[in-house]
């Protein structure tokens, strides 16, 4: 049983607040994922669970008991970092075996052959085991290091970023590999990224770290459809989600939002016009996906936007268009055998279905369209 729980927790360098009264549970077996910009206080919060970093304030509590004063060993973590930490003296099998050698673990040398033997593989590495980590590429040496936290079965696996110097063909094959290797052993981890992909892909909640603090926690596709702020619907989602500024207005017993200064109305479900309507601001945002945006190139109706073609950028199967319409760039995913010239004019609509209201002061999300609908296929599964 290793449930994770963080109470109240701030932990200082100087004047940085590093994380600012961080509260989270992480559940038992859980494989939950710790996302947030740069210097934003992921790796601080591993440290802490480790027992690296101790808090001035607040609880860490591992299987419901405390461990603030509990020495990282103790602790039956069991950590990799971005950088390695290898043993420079020792070869790739001595490095992966000294968690096994250690006092507190201590194993037989036929036993730690056989884990070393397994992991190895499973790292694609087994070749190497000879060789010293100066002998090593990075990504070889991230394998071995991710190896030595995975050999063992401790109570709790933290993981600071563990792919970031794998290829990309390497990162989606290991990403499987932990996937697998995480359902079939009761053992709960945080695992550090940068990679949107991979926090969704790998997640079975996400946590959002901004300046030492949990923005939100949810599970990916709650990141994805009912972004709590601005910010968070920013990090998910390749393009970035186009953020409209729009004003709302009154009209009978329906509310409407105007965007992009020009005379389309954008129709609000009927379940959003409530929500909208007892938001205390005009400034309304809209949160529309690159994939919610049809194009053409020959006008098709009144309700079609026009703008022009500032960019045209391919990326993997698809081309992402960015289309001028007055100030404002919208970023339209388009199929990767669009061909489109520089400032030719194009069309544009939005699936409003999909759309995502903001209050455009506290960029804080109010509703989604069809939100009653989206919860309900939440909650069927
Ligand atoms: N030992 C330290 N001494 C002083 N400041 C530190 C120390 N460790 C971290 N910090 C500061 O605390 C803040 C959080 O750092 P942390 O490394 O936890 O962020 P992070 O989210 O892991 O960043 P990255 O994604 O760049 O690794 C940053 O402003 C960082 O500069």
């Amino acid at each position: 049983m290793a449930q994770i729980e963080l109470e109240n927790i701030t932990k200082q360098f100087g004047d940085v607040k590093a994380l600012d009264n961080v509260s989270l549970t992480v559940r038992d077996n859980e494989f939950f994922v710790l996302f947030g910009p740069a210097g934003a206080g992921k790796t601080t919060l591993l440290k802490t669970i480790a027992g690296a970093e101790f808090p001035e304030k607040g609880l860490v509590k591992i299987g419901g008991n405390i461990v603030n004063h509990v020495e990282s060993k103790d602790r039956n973590v069991s950590m990799v970092f971005e950088n390695y930490a290898l043993y420079p003296n020792l070869s790739v099998y001595d490095n992966i075996a000294s968690p096994m050698r250690s006092k507190l673990y201590k194993k037989d040398e036929d036993y730690i052959k056989t884990a070393v033997d397994k992991v190895t593989k499973m790292m694609k590495i087994n070749h190497l085991l000879e060789r010293k980590p100066s002998q090593l590429s990075n990504g070889q040496r991230q394998r071995v290091a991710l190896g030595r936290c995975l050999v063992r079965t401790p109570n709790v696996f933290l993981m600071d970023e563990p792919l970031a110097h794998l290829d990309a063909k390497l990162r989606h094959f290991m990403r499987g590999e932990l996937k697998e290797m995480q359902t079939s052993i009761n053992s709960t981890t945080i695992y550090v990224t940068h990679d949107y992909m991979e926090a969704m892909s790998l997640a079975d909640r996400i946590g959002v770290l901004n300046h030492g603090e949990i923005v939100q926690t949810g599970t990916a596709q709650e990141m994805y459809y009912t972004p709590c702020n601005e910010f968070v619907a920013r990090l998910f989602g390749e393009p970035e989600i186009n953020i409209l500024e729009g004003k709302k207005y009154a009209r009978e017993d329906s509310v409407y939002v105007k965007v992009l200064e020009q005379d389309v109305l954008l129709y609000p479900s009927e379940d959003t016009i409530q929500a909208l309507k007892e938001t205390d601001t005009d400034d309304i945002h809209i949160g529309m996906r690159g994939n919610d945006i049809k194009f053409a190139f020959e006008k098709p109706g009144d309700e079609w936007l026009e703008g022009t073609i500032y960019a045209n950028e391919p990326i993997g199967n698809k081309v992402i268009m960015t289309v001028l319409i007055g100030d404002t760039k919208l970023a339209v995913t388009c199929p990767n055998d669009t061909v489109a010239e520089l400032d030719q004019k194009v069309y544009v609509k939005f699936n409003m279905m999909n759309a995502i209201y903001f209050n455009g002061e506290t960029q804080k999300f109010i509703i989604r369209n069809n939100m009653s609908r989206y919860m309900a296929e939440k909650r069927e599964g």
